[in-house]
């Protein structure tokens, strides 16, 4: 038995001559929140989509739950839920209205609907037209629409894409609730790094259709170590005493210094030796860095 509920080797993919996905091996273990991270065009639309077979990918390649695609695609994909893109809703419909649609097209007792209205925090607005939804909404009833077949698998293509502050915790929150409640293994793709830090279990970072990075989120932030940025009048005085006291400066501009975060305390101990040693300090924050910063990272330790 695979423990991995997606498994892909060395997959590759073209658009005509354009190599869009190369050499990838995703490993996205049962039962994870798989953060797929990349910015816009990395190739992670056209891997969901090779995922769920509507791309063709060269067979023995693409594993589900241990299977290959390709030779057993109806089992297979009875296993998947997705959404890839808008999710499939009539604006004329209420959600409930929505839901039992797709009970009765696949066959489910109609009051599988109720249960998805709850699980997606939906039953208030039941019966409300779902055209009059907020984005969140819909996106929560794009989700309840794919689990009506109740799939172990949820593929979510940057499910929080133009969702507002409120709308991106729920559907956060809604993923949690799925994998630790409801015995669901969740691959979600996102183009901030921001967001998968807050949910996601494992990660698998990819870049013009390569695979750069893959692990759990401990090993993520190992990577991904925060800084202490110091604001400051002297930076070369400043930076002279600051090796002297032991710390490694990471980078150097012309007002900020930055060293790595280790503790608040650490943080005052820094602030009260500039001081004492008459540099003005102006600010003190944590930062974190960015996808394209974390790249160059992965690049150099690779
Ligand atoms: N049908 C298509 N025909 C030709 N090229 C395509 C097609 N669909 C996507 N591409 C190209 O494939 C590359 C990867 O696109 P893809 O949508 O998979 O990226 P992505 O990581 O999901 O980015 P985004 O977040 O912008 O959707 C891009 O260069 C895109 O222009």
């Amino acid at each position: 038995m695979s423990n991995f509920a997606i498994e892909t080797v060395g997959l590759n993919f073209n658009f005509g001559r354009q190599a869009i996905v190369k050499d990838l091996s995703l490993q996205v273990p049962k039962g994870s929140i798989y953060g797929f991270l990349g910015p816009n065009g990395a190739g992670k639309t056209t891997t969901i989509k090779i995922l769920l077979n509507l791309l063709k990918s060269p067979a023995d390649r693409v594993f589900i739950f241990g299977k290959e695609i390709n030779s057993n695609r109806i089992a297979i994909l009875k296993r998947i839920g997705s959404l890839v893109e808008q999710p499939a809703i009539y604006g004329h419909l209420s959600g409930k209205e929505n839901l039992i649609n797709r009970c009765l097209l696949l066959g489910i007792k109609k009051s599988k609907a109720d249960e998805m209205l709850a699980l997606v925090g939906l039953t208030d607005a039941a019966d409300k037209k779902s055209s009059k939804y907020s984005l969140g909404m819909k996106q929560r009833l794009g989700i309840g629409l794919a689990l009506v077949s109740d799939p172990k698998l949820l593929l979510l293509d940057e499910p929080t894409n133009g969702l507002d502050p409120n709308g991106i915790i729920e559907i956060r929150n809604l993923m949690i609730e799925l994998t630790t409640k409801h015995n669901k293994t969740i691959l979600v793709s996102s183009h901030l790094l921001a967001e998968i830090e807050r949910t996601a279990t494992h990660v698998g970072i990819i870049n013009k259709g390569q695979l750069l990075f893959q692990g759990t989120i401990q090993e993520l932030q190992l990577l991904n170590k925060p800084l202490l940025e110091i604001e400051v009048n002297n930076v070369a005085g400043a930076s002279i005493l600051i090796q002297e006291k032991g710390y490694e400066i990471v980078t150097k501009t012309d007002s900020k210094i930055s060293v790595p975060f280790v503790s608040k305390t650490e943080s005052g101990t820094i602030n009260t030796f500039l001081i004492q040693n008459g540099f003005t300090v102006t600010s003190l924050s944590q930062q974190r860095k960015d996808l394209e910063n974390l790249f160059l990272d992965i690049t150099k330790t690779n």
